[in-house]
């Protein structure tokens, strides 16, 4: 994090100008491009997609308008406009000059909330022609986002556009910065405990965005006579003349009081949207006890957060920047409230929608805090408190709250032209689009919850495994069983502000002091007794290693469960597994599956963790409990044997064993559609296996592969992965007496929870 030493106000911090430099221009120029979401592969795609087809939807448009929404991305895409009159904090730069902000803003639009964007610089100064300009885009966008245009030609611009246009105009600058700004303040004051009619805001700007967050703070119980504005002029009082306008008028006090150093005494609120390094530090110390001082001007804020808490350690202190601690900037509302206003195909975004925004952010972050959040703050796992009164842009609650919030404030004052008809199906795109794995580990959630099994956890003191067990007691799960020191557990649940507690909501095995240890002792050397394994050794084993302790209480029936593996190598947690839970009667060998969830659907891998160089037998065994697996989650198998060869081009041993290993699985499983071996290239490809082996049995795309060695498997694994982006559900282990998973090592709380709800739903199936 930087401190004064590194950025000065109006001193350019020259490395990260280099590297935002370096950022913009390479690869490519720019952080846009347009993709297409259909293929246009052929003749006949250019026909539908462009003439003749394109006819068809224009025509279908021009009968109804409302079918632009299913025929067009105009549902879903928004414009953001600028004249480039004020650019952040750098004021009447132009239209050319601001283009990276509006390509910024059409970024996070689209990372944090998947909304299109086209940004669109005008060079209109005047108001007239830039209503004209923007009102001529109705057709073109589902909604407007006004930015970066100065006051008070704003106020006028967006009064007469939301006055012209069926589609919501929303001035971020205004009401996005208003909406984080209140969240803020409510959360401020109830940790200071004052109340808003109480408190005296002092603001520096008194431009839109000052402007706008008065206005809502007046709303919300701010009193008139509380609030002093300052600009660049000084005071904003009765009677003065110069660079007044009917928006600032509304604030003028009557008062002979000229400079902001005349009136900050005593002020609860510093609201800073103005220029950056205009406060000076020692005008701090004249605030209220517990004073709030938002400095947002960006990128340089109008006070250095160090050097603000200097002179007073007892300030809460917001920016708008991403590098210090409460980041008050409107990307936290901007993308959720279009998101919700899109979603119901709201025709403006009123003043009910916006305290929806408020309340939804201000709650949110009174809540825990997701794993997500806590890395977006850095090391430091933020509870609610002066240093983190909102939540991280990064949050991914936030679309899952603001969002239906909007879209229900919208519907219930009657601006929702498509209201939402089916509220789970809606909460269920959006956790999707938050938690790639959702759709696909749908099925096994609903086996899983309130099935009642128990599921012990060998690393229970870890944060991950403490936030996914707050996740699974809550969302019904399972009844987790963590084994960890109970003080331990106590200090980092805590830590990281999670409600639940050992002993009152899940239970504890402490490894240094349990009751039962000299039973799983005993029971731990009647599995490894004949294995190189003696008394003493057993006993110092189930007092040190947790894997072991957490597939005892499976194997004498405990646990219904085990979930391990997040420290220490697989090799040593599967062969715990192996000689204390075992496999399945009539299972030769226990293996692993992998599940790669890509953006263009779920695969499959085997064997990606476990055995090196499986026979044919051991292939055929493992694809069986494979393809069987994929039931779980409502997939129908399509398995594909993969190799270098194309059925018989090559003769390798490995070859040879993919061909044995299919005979086999045909034998046993004459219904499953599989294939091998063949290129991976042939598996994901239909059309390519029309042409180059025409005989293939196998349909559409493989969703299984089938690998001749770990290596195989595993890279491939790997490689997809990274190049995809995708999310990666496993190892699932197949084929052991009781359910049992090692995670990697860098699994999140997520990926946690996904491989609990795995194993629970296992266990429901064994029995019952
Ligand atoms: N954190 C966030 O989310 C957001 C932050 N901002 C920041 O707020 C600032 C203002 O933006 P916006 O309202 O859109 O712009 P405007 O141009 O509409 O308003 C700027 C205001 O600041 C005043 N001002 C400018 N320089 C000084 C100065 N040296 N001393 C005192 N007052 C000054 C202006 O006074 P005058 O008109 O007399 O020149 C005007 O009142 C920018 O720094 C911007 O980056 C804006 C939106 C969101
Ligand atoms: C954050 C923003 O919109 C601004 O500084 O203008
Ligand atoms: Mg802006």
């Amino acid at each position: 994090m930087p401190g004064t030493e590194d950025i000065q106000p109006n001193q350019p911090n020259r490395d990260l100008d280099a590297q935002a430099l370096f950022y913009h221009r390479y690869p490519q120029p720019g952080k846009l491009e347009i993709r297409a979401t259909k293929t246009l592969g052929n003749q006949r795609d250019l026909a539908l997609a462009y003439s003749p087809g394109v006819a068809a939807p224009c025509l279908e448009i021009e009968k109804d308008a409302s079918l632009a929404a299913d025929y067009t991305g105009r549902a879903n895409l928004v414009a953001v406009v600028s004249n480039g009159t004020a650019v952040l904090g750098l004021g009447d730069i132009g239209p050319l000059a601001s283009k990276p902000v509006m390509e910024g803003k059409a970024v996070l639009f689209k990372k944090f909330a998947n909304i299109d964007v086209f940004d669109i610089e005008v060079d209109a100064r005047e108001i007239d022609r830039l209503v004209d300009v923007v009102a001529a885009l109705e057709p073109t966008f589902g909604g407007i986002n006004l930015e970066d245009i100065k006051a008070p030609e704003c106020f006028e611009v967006e009064e007469r556009l939301r006055a012209r246009m069926g589609i919501p105009v929303f001035h971020d600058d205004q009401h996005g910065t208003a909406i984080i700004v209140a969240a803020a303040v409510r959360n401020a004051l109830l940790l200071a405990g004052k109340a808003i009619e109480d408190v005296k805001i002092v603001t520096s700007g008194a431009g839109a965005a000052a402007l706008a967050c008065l206005n809502l703070l007046v709303s919300l119980g701010a009193r008139l006579e509380n609030i002093t504005c300052t600009d660049i002029e000084g005071v904003v009082y009765k009677g003065r003349e110069k660079r007044m306008d009917r928006w600032m008028e509304v604030y003028a006090r009557d008062t002979e009081a000229r400079t902001l150093a005349d009136v900050i005494g005593g002020a609860d609120i510093f609201l800073g949207l103005s220029a950056g390094g205009i406060l000076k530090p020692e005008l701090l110390e004249k605030m209220a006890e517990r004073p709030l001082v938002m400095a947002l001007a960006n990128p340089t804020p109008e006070v250095m957060p160090d050097l603000a808490r200097a002179v007073r350690p007892d300030a809460m202190i917001c920016t708008g920047r991403s590098d210090f601690p409460n980041q008050v900037n409107n990307v936290i509302c901007f993308p959720f409230i279009f998101r919700g206003a899109l979603d119901c195909g709201a025709t403006s975004i009123n003043e009910e929608m916006k305290i929806a925004a408020v309340d939804a952010i201000a709650e949110l972050s009174r809540e825990e805090v997701s794993e997500v959040a806590a890395k977006a703050y850095g090391s430091e796992t933020p509870v609610f408190g002066p240093d983190y009164l909102i939540p991280s842009p990064f949050d991914p609650r936030l679309i899952l709250k603001i969002a239906p919030a909007v879209a229900r404030a919208a519907e219930a004052t009657g601006v929702a032209s498509r209201p939402i008809s089916d509220w789970d199906a809606y909460l269920d795109k959006l956790n999707r689009f938050v938690f790639r794995s959702g759709l696909i580990m749908k099925p096994v959630f609903a086996v899983a919850r309130k099935s009642g099994k128990r599921i012990i956890f060998s690393d229970g003191e870890d944060e991950r495994v403490l936030r996914a067990a707050q996740v699974l007691l809550e969302e019904n799960i399972c009844q987790p069983i963590l084994i960890g020191r109970p003080s331990v557990l106590q200090t980092r649940l805590e830590r990281f502000g999670l409600r639940i507690r050992p002993g009152k909501d899940f239970e504890v095995v402490n490894p240094e002091d349990d009751p039962r240890y000299r039973d799983y002792v005993d029971h731990y050397f009647s599995k490894v007794g004949r294995l190189g394994v003696n008394p003493d050794t057993a006993r110092t084993i189930v007092r040190t290693n947790t894997t072991v302790i957490g597939a005892v209480s499976v194997s004498r029936g405990e646990a219904d469960g085990l979930i391990c593996g997040l420290a220490g190598r697989f090799s040593r947690h599967i062969r715990d597994i192996r000689h204390v839970i075992g496999a399945t009667p009539g299972v030769s060998k226990i293996s692993a599956l992998s599940l790669l969830i890509t953006q263009s659907g779920p695969l499959f891998f085997a064997d990606s963790y476990v055995q090196e160089d499986p026979s044919a037998a051991d292939i055929a065994e493992f694809t069986q409990l494979a393809a069987k697996e994929l039931d779980r989650f409502n997939i129908a198998p399509k398995v594909a044997l993969v190799s270098h060869s194309n059925f018989g081009t090559g003769e390798t041993e490995d070859a040879i064993k993919l061909r044995e290993a299919l005979a086999i699985v045909r034998q046993a499983m004459p219904n499953l559609e599989i294939d091998g071996e063949m290129h991976g290239d042939a598996a994901l490809s239909e059309e390519l296996r029309s042409r180059v082996m025409p005989q293939s049995t196998l349909t559409g795309v493989a969703n299984l592969l089938i690998f001749p060695t770990l290596d195989a498997a595993n890279i491939t694994m790997n490689v997809v992965k990274a190049m995809t982006d995708s999310l990666h559900v496993g190892p699932i282990l197949l084929g052991t007496n009781s359910p049992a998973h090692i995670l990697t090592p860098s699994a999140t709380s997520r990926g946690v929870v996904n491989m609990t709800a795995i194993a629970v739903a296992e266990a429901v199936q064994k029995r019952g």
